[in-house]
């Protein structure tokens, strides 16, 4: 049996914006930041011992990992960044406020964009896109995408794309050291976590839609060999 706690990362500048994140590297807020502490004291509360940690190459995940880890007391243990961890890439809609997009698009076909499984957002039709929403942020280009392969930096993703790219980091990496017993803490993204959860829960693509997960709260699962969950609690204060 193992341990896996999903953190999606403290709130964002943009989240406190209302602005859609997707791959744009926006860091925590200071109400961020008090709530990745957060996330770390209640994992030490459930004196959780950790041997591994994974996050994206996004800094508001890997920020909020290294607070709660801080908080618990294990800040030295190992870890591993991987772009299949980002947020889903929210394509032309990054940098759009939500209001603003449910005031010209609808909230009905907003909502659908931003929860449905398998509708693709608006995608950009290039990366100079990204130029505009935030200077130097561009995958293309940008080193820490340097392992991508070729032809699959996203201009936009649904949630199955989202998990069709999670999902190889999930079988190479992390669902190898839950099955040799490690208990594993990932901090990443609201809709990384969601595909990762509709995975390991058998979610079906209907019912995802009303998965949501907040900022700093821990998911906690008790896992069996076969990485079948036991037992799911969110921790909150
Ligand atoms: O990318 C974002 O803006 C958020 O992290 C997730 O946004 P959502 O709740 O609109 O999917």
């Amino acid at each position: 049996m193992s341990k896996l706690v999903l953190i999606r990362h403290g709130q964002s500048e943009w989240n406190a914006l209302n602005l859609f994140n997707g791959w744009i590297d926006t860091k925590l807020s200071d109400k961020g930041v008090a709530q990745a502490k957060e996330a770390g004291q209640l994992l030490a509360a459930e004196d959780i011992q950790f041997d591994q940690a994974y996050t994206s190459v996004l800094t508001r995940a890997i920020t909020t990992l290294h607070y709660a880890l801080e908080e618990a007391g294990q800040l030295f243990i190992p870890e591993a960044k991987s772009w299949r961890l980002n947020e889903r890439h929210y394509g032309a809609l990054q940098g759009q406020n939500k209001a603003e997009a449910a005031e010209k698009w609808g909230d009905e076909q907003v909502h659908i964009w931003r929860r449905s499984y398998d509708v693709l957002p608006p995608l950009l039709d290039s990366y100079d896109k990204e130029v505009e929403v935030q200077g130097n942020t561009y995958p293309a280009f940008d080193r820490r995408y340097a392992d991508v392969p070729e032809g699959e930096l996203p201009l936009g993703e649904n949630l199955k794309i989202t998990l069709e790219r999670v999902l190889p980091f999930w079988e190479s990496d992390i669902s190898k050291d839950l099955k040799a017993g490690k208990n594993v803490v990932i901090a990443a993204h609201g809709n990384s976590l969601r595909a990762l959860a509709k995975h390991l829960e058998h979610i079906s693509d209907d019912d995802i839609l009303n998965l949501e997960i907040a900022n700093g709260q821990p998911l906690v699962y008790d896992l069996d060999d076969n990485l079948e969950v036991i037992s799911k609690k969110t921790l909150s204060k």
